[in-house]
Protein backbone atom coordinates (compact mmCIF):
# COMPACT_ATOMS: atom_id res chain seq x y z
CA UNK A 1 0.00 0.00 0.00
CA UNK A 2 2.65 2.63 1.05
CA UNK A 3 6.08 2.32 -0.37
CA UNK A 4 8.63 4.31 0.97
CA UNK A 5 13.15 3.98 -0.66
CA UNK A 6 15.66 5.90 0.51
CA UNK A 7 13.60 8.51 1.96
CA UNK A 8 15.73 11.39 3.23
CA UNK A 9 15.29 15.27 4.39
CA UNK A 10 18.06 17.34 5.02
CA UNK A 11 18.04 21.04 6.44
CA UNK A 12 20.65 23.70 6.06
CA UNK A 13 20.58 25.98 8.58
CA UNK A 14 23.08 29.16 8.52
CA UNK A 15 26.04 26.83 11.14
CA UNK A 16 25.41 23.34 9.69
CA UNK A 17 23.30 20.62 7.89
CA UNK A 18 21.02 18.53 9.62
CA UNK A 19 19.40 14.76 7.89
CA UNK A 20 16.50 14.88 10.09
CA UNK A 21 15.11 11.73 8.18
CA UNK A 22 18.34 9.57 6.69
CA UNK A 23 17.87 6.98 3.88
CA UNK A 24 14.49 5.48 5.21
CA UNK A 25 13.10 2.78 3.65
CA UNK A 26 10.03 0.62 4.93
CA UNK A 27 6.48 -0.80 3.47
CA UNK A 28 3.28 -0.59 5.16
CA UNK A 29 0.58 -2.69 4.27
CA UNK A 30 -2.83 -1.98 3.68
CA UNK A 31 -5.19 -1.78 6.46
CA UNK A 32 -2.94 -1.36 8.96
CA UNK A 33 -2.38 0.42 12.18
CA UNK A 34 1.33 1.43 11.60
CA UNK A 35 3.15 2.94 15.02
CA UNK A 36 6.68 5.14 14.20
CA UNK A 37 8.18 6.12 18.05
CA UNK A 38 11.18 7.67 18.90
CA UNK A 39 12.25 10.57 21.34
CA UNK A 40 11.85 14.09 20.29
CA UNK A 41 14.71 15.11 17.51
CA UNK A 42 14.55 11.39 16.13
CA UNK A 43 12.76 12.66 12.75
CA UNK A 44 9.39 11.55 13.08
CA UNK A 45 7.15 14.57 12.29
CA UNK A 46 9.34 15.30 9.47
CA UNK A 47 8.87 11.19 8.38
CA UNK A 48 5.18 12.02 8.44
CA UNK A 49 5.34 15.32 6.57
CA UNK A 50 7.10 13.80 3.63
CA UNK A 51 4.58 11.35 3.07
CA UNK A 52 2.08 13.78 2.01
CA UNK A 53 4.93 16.33 0.80
CA UNK A 54 4.30 19.01 3.73
CA UNK A 55 7.80 18.63 3.31
CA UNK A 56 9.59 18.09 0.24
CA UNK A 57 11.72 15.46 0.23
CA UNK A 58 15.52 15.96 -0.32
CA UNK A 59 15.38 12.23 -2.02
CA UNK A 60 14.19 8.79 -2.12
CA UNK A 61 10.71 7.62 -2.82
CA UNK A 62 7.25 7.52 -1.77
CA UNK A 63 4.43 5.21 -3.01
CA UNK A 64 1.00 5.16 -2.27
CA UNK A 65 -1.09 3.47 -3.38
CA UNK A 66 0.79 2.88 -6.67
CA UNK A 67 1.48 6.50 -7.26
CA UNK A 68 4.75 8.22 -7.43
CA UNK A 69 3.91 10.68 -4.93
CA UNK A 70 7.26 12.49 -5.02
CA UNK A 71 6.83 12.73 -8.77
CA UNK A 72 3.44 14.63 -8.63
CA UNK A 73 3.30 18.13 -10.09
CA UNK A 74 0.99 20.89 -7.55
CA UNK A 75 -2.30 19.90 -9.27
CA UNK A 76 -2.13 16.33 -9.22
CA UNK A 77 -0.34 16.78 -5.67
CA UNK A 78 -3.39 18.87 -4.34
CA UNK A 79 -5.76 15.57 -5.64
CA UNK A 80 -3.85 13.33 -3.54
CA UNK A 81 -3.74 14.71 -0.86
CA UNK A 82 -7.58 13.81 -0.83
CA UNK A 83 -6.68 10.58 -0.59
CA UNK A 84 -4.23 11.37 2.84
CA UNK A 85 -5.97 12.52 5.76
CA UNK A 86 -3.97 13.68 8.38
CA UNK A 87 -4.57 14.82 12.10
CA UNK A 88 -2.41 17.06 14.32
CA UNK A 89 -1.17 17.32 17.99
CA UNK A 90 -2.70 20.88 17.97
CA UNK A 91 -5.84 20.14 16.24
CA UNK A 92 -5.31 23.08 13.72
CA UNK A 93 -8.66 23.56 13.56
CA UNK A 94 -10.27 27.12 12.34
CA UNK A 95 -11.26 29.09 15.84
CA UNK A 96 -13.80 31.00 13.64
CA UNK A 97 -15.98 28.43 12.18
CA UNK A 98 -18.10 25.86 14.01
CA UNK A 99 -17.79 21.98 14.35
CA UNK A 100 -19.70 21.79 11.73
CA UNK A 101 -17.84 24.23 9.11
CA UNK A 102 -14.46 23.44 9.99
CA UNK A 103 -15.79 19.44 8.95
CA UNK A 104 -17.47 20.94 6.18
CA UNK A 105 -13.70 22.91 5.30
CA UNK A 106 -11.82 20.15 2.82
CA UNK A 107 -15.51 19.60 1.35
CA UNK A 108 -15.82 23.40 0.32
CA UNK A 109 -12.34 23.34 -1.53
CA UNK A 110 -13.11 19.86 -3.32
CA UNK A 111 -15.86 21.39 -4.58
CA UNK A 112 -18.72 19.07 -2.81
CA UNK A 113 -22.27 20.46 -3.71
CA UNK A 114 -23.98 22.36 -0.62
CA UNK A 115 -26.78 19.38 0.17
CA UNK A 116 -24.31 16.44 -0.22
CA UNK A 117 -21.92 18.51 1.75
CA UNK A 118 -24.58 18.78 4.72
CA UNK A 119 -24.86 14.92 4.67
CA UNK A 120 -21.77 13.96 4.31
CA UNK A 121 -21.04 16.66 7.70
CA UNK A 122 -23.60 15.04 9.36
CA UNK A 123 -22.76 11.56 8.93
CA UNK A 124 -19.12 12.12 9.94
CA UNK A 125 -20.23 13.71 12.99
CA UNK A 126 -21.99 10.62 13.96
CA UNK A 127 -18.88 8.70 13.06
CA UNK A 128 -16.95 11.17 15.57
CA UNK A 129 -18.95 10.62 18.45
CA UNK A 130 -20.10 14.51 18.42
CA UNK A 131 -23.86 14.57 17.95
CA UNK A 132 -25.16 17.33 19.52
CA UNK A 133 -22.08 19.60 19.25
CA UNK A 134 -21.94 20.41 15.40
CA UNK A 135 -22.75 24.35 16.19
CA UNK A 136 -20.07 24.87 19.01
CA UNK A 137 -16.66 26.51 18.41
CA UNK A 138 -13.76 24.94 18.98
CA UNK A 139 -13.48 27.10 22.15
CA UNK A 140 -16.28 25.63 23.54
CA UNK A 141 -14.93 22.02 23.09
CA UNK A 142 -12.60 19.86 25.64
CA UNK A 143 -9.23 18.54 23.70
CA UNK A 144 -10.81 15.40 22.98
CA UNK A 145 -13.68 16.66 21.22
CA UNK A 146 -11.64 19.29 19.29
CA UNK A 147 -9.37 15.91 18.23
CA UNK A 148 -12.71 14.14 17.60
CA UNK A 149 -13.54 17.09 14.49
CA UNK A 150 -9.93 17.16 13.77
CA UNK A 151 -10.14 13.44 12.88
CA UNK A 152 -13.81 14.29 11.22
CA UNK A 153 -12.27 16.78 8.81
CA UNK A 154 -9.19 14.71 8.13
CA UNK A 155 -11.91 11.88 7.04
CA UNK A 156 -14.34 14.31 5.22
CA UNK A 157 -12.81 13.21 1.64
CA UNK A 158 -12.71 9.73 2.14
CA UNK A 159 -8.87 9.31 2.44
CA UNK A 160 -7.39 5.86 1.52
CA UNK A 161 -4.68 6.86 4.40
CA UNK A 162 -5.12 8.65 7.87
CA UNK A 163 -1.43 10.12 9.04
CA UNK A 164 -1.60 10.76 12.46
CA UNK A 165 1.44 13.18 14.34
CA UNK A 166 1.49 12.97 18.21
CA UNK A 167 -2.32 13.35 17.61
CA UNK A 168 -2.67 12.55 21.53
CA UNK A 169 0.23 13.78 23.22
CA UNK A 170 -1.52 17.04 23.81
CA UNK A 171 -4.80 14.98 25.52
CA UNK A 172 -4.89 13.33 29.38
CA UNK A 173 -4.74 9.55 29.68
CA UNK A 174 -8.26 9.01 29.67
CA UNK A 175 -9.15 11.13 26.42
CA UNK A 176 -6.21 9.91 25.17
CA UNK A 177 -7.70 6.39 25.47
CA UNK A 178 -10.99 7.29 24.03
CA UNK A 179 -9.11 8.79 20.85
CA UNK A 180 -7.22 5.93 20.13
CA UNK A 181 -10.59 3.50 20.57
CA UNK A 182 -11.89 6.07 17.58
CA UNK A 183 -9.19 5.46 15.44
CA UNK A 184 -9.10 1.51 16.26
CA UNK A 185 -12.61 1.78 15.28
CA UNK A 186 -12.37 3.98 11.55
CA UNK A 187 -9.70 1.77 10.87
CA UNK A 188 -11.99 -1.47 11.01
CA UNK A 189 -14.95 0.33 9.98
CA UNK A 190 -13.27 2.33 6.94
CA UNK A 191 -10.78 0.00 6.08
CA UNK A 192 -8.00 2.76 6.43
CA UNK A 193 -4.33 3.09 6.96
CA UNK A 194 -3.54 4.70 10.20
CA UNK A 195 -0.20 5.64 10.40
CA UNK A 196 0.66 7.52 13.31
CA UNK A 197 3.80 8.60 15.71
CA UNK A 198 4.12 9.07 19.00
CA UNK A 199 6.93 9.10 21.64
CA UNK A 200 4.83 7.12 24.33
CA UNK A 201 4.66 2.92 23.90
CA UNK A 202 1.14 3.12 25.65
CA UNK A 203 -0.20 4.30 22.38
CA UNK A 204 1.96 1.46 20.29
CA UNK A 205 1.14 -1.21 22.54
CA UNK A 206 -3.13 -0.12 22.86
CA UNK A 207 -3.52 -0.03 18.85
CA UNK A 208 -0.79 -0.87 16.61
CA UNK A 209 -0.28 -3.96 14.89
CA UNK A 210 3.55 -2.50 13.55
CA UNK A 211 5.58 -0.58 14.72
CA UNK A 212 9.43 1.20 13.95
CA UNK A 213 11.51 2.40 16.03
CA UNK A 214 13.41 6.44 15.08
CA UNK A 215 16.72 7.37 16.23
CA UNK A 216 18.50 10.03 14.24
CA UNK A 217 16.68 10.08 10.97
CA UNK A 218 16.96 6.25 11.07
CA UNK A 219 14.84 3.21 11.56
CA UNK A 220 16.36 1.13 14.16
CA UNK A 221 14.06 -1.68 14.87
CA UNK A 222 11.07 -2.70 13.58
CA UNK A 223 8.27 -5.36 13.81
CA UNK A 224 5.22 -6.92 14.75
CA UNK A 225 4.38 -4.71 18.21
CA UNK A 226 3.70 -7.77 20.43
CA UNK A 227 7.77 -9.13 18.53
CA UNK A 228 9.21 -6.57 19.69
CA UNK A 229 7.48 -5.96 23.20
CA UNK A 230 8.89 -9.98 23.59
CA UNK A 231 12.65 -9.07 22.12
CA UNK A 232 13.45 -5.48 21.87
CA UNK A 233 16.98 -5.33 20.25
CA UNK A 234 18.36 -2.11 20.39
CA UNK A 235 18.76 0.07 24.12
CA UNK A 236 16.27 3.14 22.54
CA UNK A 237 13.65 -0.22 21.76
CA UNK A 238 14.52 -1.73 25.42
CA UNK A 239 13.73 1.77 27.09
CA UNK A 240 10.43 2.22 25.21
CA UNK A 241 8.88 -1.14 26.34
CA UNK A 242 9.88 -0.25 29.84
CA UNK A 243 7.52 2.58 29.31
CA UNK A 244 4.77 -0.08 29.74
CA UNK A 245 6.65 -3.31 31.08
CA UNK A 246 8.76 -1.59 34.22
CA UNK A 247 11.61 -2.73 34.46
CA UNK A 248 13.28 -5.84 35.88
CA UNK A 249 14.05 -4.44 39.31
CA UNK A 250 10.42 -2.72 39.36
CA UNK A 251 9.61 -6.92 39.07
CA UNK A 252 11.27 -7.85 42.17
CA UNK A 253 13.52 -10.57 42.95
CA UNK A 254 12.50 -13.76 41.70
CA UNK A 255 14.70 -16.24 44.13
CA UNK A 256 13.21 -14.06 46.79
CA UNK A 257 9.38 -14.70 45.43
CA UNK A 258 10.53 -18.50 45.08
CA UNK A 259 11.90 -19.17 48.61
CA UNK A 260 8.92 -16.97 50.41
CA UNK A 261 6.31 -19.30 49.53
CA UNK A 262 7.38 -23.09 50.82
CA UNK A 263 4.47 -25.04 49.46
CA UNK A 264 3.13 -25.64 45.71
CA UNK A 265 4.72 -25.31 42.60
CA UNK A 266 5.78 -21.66 41.84
CA UNK A 267 5.40 -20.89 37.92
CA UNK A 268 5.68 -18.06 35.32
CA UNK A 269 3.21 -17.34 33.05
CA UNK A 270 4.22 -15.89 30.01
CA UNK A 271 1.31 -14.10 28.05
CA UNK A 272 2.30 -13.57 24.18
CA UNK A 273 -1.21 -11.97 22.64
CA UNK A 274 -3.52 -14.38 24.71
CA UNK A 275 -7.53 -12.94 23.92
CA UNK A 276 -8.45 -13.56 27.69
CA UNK A 277 -6.14 -13.61 30.33
CA UNK A 278 -8.08 -13.32 33.58
CA UNK A 279 -10.53 -15.90 31.97
CA UNK A 280 -7.79 -17.86 31.94
CA UNK A 281 -6.70 -18.27 35.57
CA UNK A 282 -10.44 -18.94 37.20
CA UNK A 283 -10.86 -20.97 34.58
CA UNK A 284 -8.00 -23.28 35.49
CA UNK A 285 -8.74 -22.96 38.99
CA UNK A 286 -12.44 -24.24 38.13
CA UNK A 287 -11.35 -27.46 36.10
CA UNK A 288 -8.73 -28.71 38.66
CA UNK A 289 -8.67 -29.47 42.17
CA UNK A 290 -6.03 -26.89 42.83
CA UNK A 291 -5.85 -23.32 44.14
CA UNK A 292 -3.88 -20.73 42.11
CA UNK A 293 -2.70 -17.53 43.70
CA UNK A 294 -1.04 -14.71 42.11
CA UNK A 295 2.34 -13.49 43.59
CA UNK A 296 3.48 -10.27 40.97
CA UNK A 297 3.74 -9.44 37.54
CA UNK A 298 2.41 -7.34 34.72
CA UNK A 299 -0.27 -8.14 32.34
CA UNK A 300 -1.02 -5.45 29.10
CA UNK A 301 -3.66 -5.58 26.34
CA UNK A 302 -2.38 -4.72 23.41
CA UNK A 303 -3.97 -4.69 19.95
CA UNK A 304 -2.90 -8.51 19.83
CA UNK A 305 -4.22 -9.48 22.86
CA UNK A 306 -3.05 -9.60 26.45
CA UNK A 307 1.02 -9.32 26.90
CA UNK A 308 3.01 -9.58 30.07
CA UNK A 309 4.20 -11.71 32.97
CA UNK A 310 2.29 -13.19 35.91
CA UNK A 311 4.07 -15.54 38.90
CA UNK A 312 1.79 -17.58 40.43
CA UNK A 313 1.87 -19.99 42.93
CA UNK A 314 -0.09 -23.37 42.02
CA UNK A 315 -0.95 -25.86 45.17
CA UNK A 316 -2.58 -28.83 45.38
CA UNK A 317 -2.16 -32.69 45.07
CA UNK A 318 0.72 -33.22 42.21
CA UNK A 319 -1.08 -34.73 39.78
CA UNK A 320 -3.46 -32.14 39.69
CA UNK A 321 -1.00 -29.35 39.57
CA UNK A 322 0.91 -31.37 36.76
CA UNK A 323 -2.99 -31.74 34.97
CA UNK A 324 -3.12 -28.08 35.09
CA UNK A 325 -0.11 -26.86 33.49
CA UNK A 326 -0.35 -28.84 31.08
CA UNK A 327 -3.65 -27.81 30.07
CA UNK A 328 -2.52 -24.43 29.96
CA UNK A 329 0.45 -25.41 27.74
CA UNK A 330 -1.73 -27.53 25.33
CA UNK A 331 -4.53 -25.28 25.19
CA UNK A 332 -3.25 -22.01 25.04
CA UNK A 333 -0.60 -19.67 23.81
CA UNK A 334 0.47 -19.05 27.26
CA UNK A 335 4.48 -20.13 27.74
CA UNK A 336 4.77 -21.74 31.21
CA UNK A 337 8.19 -22.34 33.26
CA UNK A 338 8.20 -23.85 36.39
CA UNK A 339 10.37 -22.13 38.59
CA UNK A 340 9.82 -24.13 41.59
CA UNK A 341 8.67 -27.73 41.64
CA UNK A 342 6.95 -29.49 45.00
CA UNK A 343 7.98 -33.61 45.23
N1 LIG B 1 12.40 23.30 9.33
C1 LIG B 1 13.49 22.85 9.94
N2 LIG B 1 14.67 23.48 9.82
C2 LIG B 1 15.79 23.01 10.42
N3 LIG B 1 15.84 21.89 11.17
C3 LIG B 1 14.69 21.21 11.33
C4 LIG B 1 13.47 21.65 10.74
N4 LIG B 1 12.49 20.75 11.07
C5 LIG B 1 13.08 19.81 11.85
N5 LIG B 1 14.40 20.09 11.99
C6 LIG B 1 15.35 19.28 12.76
O1 LIG B 1 15.26 17.94 12.33
C7 LIG B 1 15.41 17.03 13.42
C8 LIG B 1 14.18 16.13 13.51
O2 LIG B 1 13.03 16.95 13.88
P1 LIG B 1 11.56 16.36 13.98
O3 LIG B 1 10.67 17.48 14.42
O4 LIG B 1 11.23 15.66 12.72
O5 LIG B 1 11.74 15.30 15.15
P2 LIG B 1 10.62 14.60 16.05
O6 LIG B 1 11.10 13.21 16.26
O7 LIG B 1 9.30 14.80 15.44
O8 LIG B 1 10.72 15.41 17.40
P3 LIG B 1 9.60 16.28 18.13
O9 LIG B 1 8.63 15.29 18.68
O10 LIG B 1 10.36 17.01 19.20
O11 LIG B 1 9.04 17.19 17.07
C9 LIG B 1 15.64 17.91 14.64
O12 LIG B 1 17.01 17.99 14.87
C10 LIG B 1 15.07 19.24 14.25
O13 LIG B 1 15.70 20.29 14.92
Amino acid sequence: MISIKGLTKTFATPSNRITAVDDLTLDIKEGEIFGVIGYSGAGKSTFVRLLNRLEEPSAGQVTIDNQDITALNSNQLRLTRQEIGMIFQHFNLLWSRTVKDNIAFPLEISGVAKQERDKRVQELINLVGLTGREDAYPSQLSGGQKQRVGIARALANRPKVLLCDEATSALDPETTNSILDLLVDINAKLDLTIILITHEMHVIRKICNQVAVMEEGKIVEQGDVLNVFRHPKQQVTQKFVEQVMGTSEEHGDVDELVNRYDSGKIVKLHFIGESANQALISQVAKLFDIDINILQGKITQMQQGAYGTLFVQIDGEKAEIDSAIAYITEETSVEVEVLRNVE
